[in-house]
């Protein structure tokens, strides 16, 4: 297999659809929505949570078994039933249409895999074995988890927004690529490893790019 590609996809308001509602597909589904995409699940059964949030409303529900041409209109797709049958239906419906497809016992299959991910705000940190071993890819996550902490999202909205002003205000190319560099120095990442949030700020205040933050 060649070397995936890694993307990051916006999925905001685009229709995905996972077939089955087991317990990986309420996983799928449950990262589907913290992207803000639009979810419909066709499967006979449901896990409780995936129940509770079709009578919520939250996610569209087609109660059972997967018949071919369902994919059509969907962004993308993911196959999460436990009949083989049915994922190779999905799987030939996708090939046919394009669509981007991810078959969750089948990574011949597949033509996107889901990494694990640590997310700390607009930080997304994804491990992915390249379907090898997704135990271990789960297991670097939690160790990931312990490294990058909650601080980490903090500091990056921080100097995202300084970084923003100083694109818009400082033209000097050199000046401007010192300032941004100054809001990565290693003090300030090593502050952040120790946990001392009062000094990053201390730190990242003193990058003076001559405007308000
Ligand atoms: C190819 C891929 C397709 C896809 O994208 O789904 C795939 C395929 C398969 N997974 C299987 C098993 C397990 N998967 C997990 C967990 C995760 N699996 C995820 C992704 C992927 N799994 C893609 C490759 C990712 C990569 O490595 O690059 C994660 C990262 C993301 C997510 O699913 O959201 C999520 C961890 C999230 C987190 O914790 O952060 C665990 C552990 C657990 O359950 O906790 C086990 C049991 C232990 C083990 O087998 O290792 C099986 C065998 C099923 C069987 O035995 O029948 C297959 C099929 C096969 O390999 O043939
Ligand atoms: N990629 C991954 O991360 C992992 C993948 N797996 C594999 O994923 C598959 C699903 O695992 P679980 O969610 O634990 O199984 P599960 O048994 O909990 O769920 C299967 C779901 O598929 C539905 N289903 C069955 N036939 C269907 C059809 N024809 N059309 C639509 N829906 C149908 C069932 O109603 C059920 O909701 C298994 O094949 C397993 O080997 C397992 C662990 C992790």
């Amino acid at each position: 297999m060649s070397a995936l590609y890694p993307v990051l996809v916006k999925l905001e308001g685009e229709l995905c659809l996972v077939i089955g509602g087991g317990r990986v597909a309420e996983r799928k589904v449950k990262s589907l929505l913290e992207a803000g995409a639009r979810v419909r699940v066709i499967s006979p059964r449901l896990t409780a949570d995936l129940q509770a949030l079709a009578d919520a409303g939250v996610i569209e529900y087609r109660r059972g078994r997967y018949r071919p041409g369902d994919v059509e209109g969907a962004f993308l797709v993911i196959s999460a039933t436990n009949d083989p049958a049915a994922n190779r239906m999905v799987a030939a419906d996708c090939r046919e249409r394009r669509l981007l497809l991810n078959a969750v016992d089948d990574p011949e299959n597949c033509t996107f895999f889901v990494p694990a991910c640590v997310r700390r705000g607009d930080l997304t940190i994804a491990v992915s074995t390249g379907g090898q071993s997704p135990l271990l890819a789960r297991r670097l996550r939690e160790k990931l988890e312990r490294e990058y902490g909650p601080l980490y999202g903090d500091y990056l909205a921080l100097i995202g927004r300084i970084r923003h002003n100083i694109i818009r205000s400082v033209s000097d190319p050199v000046r401007k690529e010192q300032l941004l560099e100054a809001l990565c120095a290693p003090e300030i990442l090593d502050a952040l490893e120790n946990g001392d949030y009062d000094r990053v700020k201390e730190l990242v205040g003193s990058v003076d790019y001559g405007g308000g933050s």
